[in-house]
């Protein structure tokens, strides 16, 4: 490990409980700061409701830490958005927020739309299908930017459980994580080998930064971030909250291998652009149609998908001298 990376390690982790309340309360007072709690979901009605409860519960009606709760229908079949407007979020369909602006699929695609869709200076992310949510994520990772001006990212870490059929496995999810995104960016950007959850989908930022960056519109959207925020802020202005457990709904290996191309198409794009790669003559773009296998009675079946990454450009480039509509939402 670098000797920077070493350091910052122990000037910026800290745990959940270092960041009580009563603590947030007073320094979100002090900053004059509004708070904006937002959910990527795309068919979560198992646990879309159960986080919004408890972020409403927790920390809008019993203190007012979140002024804006937002829950973003990545183009779901189920009943998500029912669910989430029903445990008291704000509910917007992604082709809902600007219109005129065609949607793409993609978790990243709901997060960039997400802030032309909230006023909150403070932007915090929760992935939709987290199984016994606790509001202490939303706290834990506020608390390092409502206590320092000089930090602009905040990434929750913590303990990945497998779930294998009825069996909890203590640890072992986070495949794409351990087996792609941290050799690539310990391999490449070794100031970021500090982070425990480099693809962890809770974090939250300033707005300020949020809109200075470009969103890869799927799965590389965090790797992205953490790349682009370095380049930005520097590895000072980033820091880590420890959240205890996450226990979520785990893809296929079929749908991971997908992610971990996106993810590595992002990097190689990025090495692209700080000049680290220097194309031959004959420069041959990446092949983005995937073949993946499976059993059929005949044998092995190719099925090919297309993992082309669409990145959007930083909302503030679009948002420059446009009057928004701010959507009506459905739900409270
Ligand atoms: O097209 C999509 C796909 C996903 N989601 C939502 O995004 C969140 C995370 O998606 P998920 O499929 O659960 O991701 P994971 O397999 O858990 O992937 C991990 O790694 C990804 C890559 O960094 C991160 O985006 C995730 O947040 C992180 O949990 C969930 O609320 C999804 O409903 C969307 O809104 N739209
Ligand atoms: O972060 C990751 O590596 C992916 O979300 C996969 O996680 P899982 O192995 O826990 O499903």
């Amino acid at each position: 490990m670098l000797e920077e990376v070493e350091r910052w390690l122990t000037a910026r982790s800290s745990k959940a409980s270092d960041w009580p309340l009563a603590r947030l309360l007073d320094a979100k007072r002090a900053a004059g700061a509004r708070i904006s709690v937002v959910l990527p979901a795309l068919d979560e009605e198992e646990t879309v409701g159960a986080i919004v409860a408890a972020v409403r519960e927790d920390l809008m009606e019993a203190v007012p830490l979140v002024d804006e709760l937002l829950v973003v229908d990545s183009g779901s079949a189920d009943r998500t958005a029912e669910n989430a407007a029903a445990a008291g979020a704000k509910v917007l369909h992604r082709d809902e927020i600007l219109p005129a602006v065609p949607s793409v699929r993609g978790k990243g695609e709901v997060l960039w739309r997400s802030l032309a869709a909230t006023t909150g200076d403070l932007v915090c992310f929760v992935d939709a299908d987290l199984k016994a949510f606790s509001s202490t994520v939303v706290t834990g990772v506020l608390g390092p930017l409502l206590s320092d001006p000089d930090i602009h990212l905040v990434k929750a870490m913590y303990d990945r459980p497998l779930v294998a059929g009825s069996a909890v496995l203590p640890a072992g999810g986070g495949r794409v994580t351990e087996l792609v995104a941290r050799p690539i960016l310990n391999l490449h950007w070794p100031l970021l080998a500090g982070f425990v959850q480099p693809l962890g989908g809770e974090y939250a930022a300033r707005r300020s930064l949020l809109e200075r960056l470009p969103f890869p519109t799927g799965y590389g959207v965090e790797t992205a971030m953490l790349i682009d925020t370095l380049a930005l802020v520097g590895l000072d202005g980033m820091a880590q909250v420890d959240v205890g457990v996450r226990l979520h709904h785990h893809q296929d290996d079929a749908g991971l291998g997908r992610m971990a191309s996106e993810i590595m198409q992002v990097a190689w794009e990025r090495l692209h652009r700080e000049g680290r790669i220097v194309p031959g003559e004959e420069a041959v773009e990446p092949h983005t149609l995937m073949t993946q296998f499976h059993r059929e009675a005949e044998g092995f079946a190719p099925r090919s998908t297309d993992v082309t990454v669409v990145e959007r450009p930083p909302m503030r480039t679009l948002l420059r001298g446009q009057e928004l509509a701010r959507p009506q939402a459905s739900g409270a």
